[in-house]
């Protein structure tokens, strides 16, 4: 039976649009979704949709303007200071840029050690479980521990931040773009370690990308979003053989094929399919603002 993990309940972020306008931004409307333990989700939508945001809201780093979202039944902006700390050992990220993840004057052997001081400083076996985790993400720990972040390439640190949700022993991981700044071959080797890792010890993995393709390969459940709003989810094979919604299916129809060159005449902006939009909307009886989204760009007046 599926175990839910984490529930996300009408999730919406509003931003300010700018200082002195009455107008905000609705970057993420109206956001629902599960997450089973061991669950691989993909959420992909293309740049500007409101996966980040998202992501943010997951990570506690961005509050919501509405909706919720509880970890394991517990609303995660209910949390006292103590259970933030317990919430940060479980719930975890890894951005694009693996760079920016580590403090550059610190070696590796001293950013591991500092995750046991923050959440196990009772721990004793700190070597051997630091060795441990490198180890499980293919890489040799004596080569590794002594350098700084900027003797290492990015797959290697990608691997270490990987090392790092193992040790901490996370349920949920968010991995924003976590690939896109590695070779193809070094990203099938993350996209493995990552499902491997998933398997083994039921964490789950939100894995936000525009690359339709990674997302296909890794995830059991996929959500497509658009203009803040997410359009189609399901079994991601599914979705992938049969979508439903015009936005979905312009998104894969937009993929580019190996034996397909590009042609001049052929338009794939989402805004040409608007009256298909309309439409799906009409024939399905829900309602939607993504249609309002398009033809009024997207904007929502508020009172301040
Ligand atoms: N702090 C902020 N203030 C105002 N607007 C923001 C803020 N953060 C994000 N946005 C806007 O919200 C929208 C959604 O951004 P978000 O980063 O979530 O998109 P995304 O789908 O992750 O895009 P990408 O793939 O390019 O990272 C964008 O239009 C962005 O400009």
């Amino acid at each position: 039976m599926n175990e839910i993990i984490m529930k996300i309940e009408n999730l919406t972020k509003e931003f300010d649009l700018d200082f002195f306008s009455k107008k905000r931004f609705k970057a993420v409307n109206n956001v629902s979704f599960e997450i089973n333990k061991g669950e691989i989700i993909s959420l992909i939508g293309e740049s500007g949709s409101g996966k980040t945001t998202v992501g943010k809201m997951i990570l506690r780093l961005l509050k919501p303007t509405s909706g919720k979202i509880l970890f394991e039944n517990k609303d995660i902006w209910d949390l006292k200071k103590n259970e933030v700390k317990e919430y940060y050992r479980n719930v975890q990220a890894i951005f694009q840029d693996p760079f920016s993840s580590f403090n550059t004057l610190f070696k590796i052997n001293r950013v591991f050690n500092m995750i046991f001081d923050n959440f196990f400083p009772e721990e004793k076996n700190r070597k051997e479980k630091i060795e441990k985790v490198i180890s499980q993400v293919g890489m040799n720990p004596t080569n590794i521990l002594g350098k700084y972040p900027h003797q290492l390439s990015g797959g290697q640190l990608q691997r270490l931040l990987i090392a790092r949700a193992l040790l901490m022993n996370v349920k949920v991981l968010v991995a924003d773009e976590l690939i896109s700044m590695l070779d193809a071959s070094t990203r099938i080797d993350v996209l493995n370690l990552l499902a491997e890792i998933s398997e083994k010890t039921g964490m789950s993995i939100i894995f936000i990308t525009h690359d339709l393709s990674l997302g296909y390969y890794l995830s059991d459940t996929t959500l497509i979003m658009y203009k803040g709003e997410i359009v189609e989810k399901g079994d991601t094979v599914e979705v992938y053989n049969n979508p439903q919604h015009p936005y979905t299916k312009m998104l894969l129809n937009s993929v580019p094929e190996i034996d397909r060159k590009w042609d001049k005449n052929e338009k794939f902006i989402p805004e040409t399919i608007i009256k298909e939009i309309e439409l799906y909307y009409q024939a399905n009886k829900e309602k939607s603002t993504i249609y309002e989204a398009i033809s009024k760009n997207h904007y929502v007046k508020v009172k301040k």
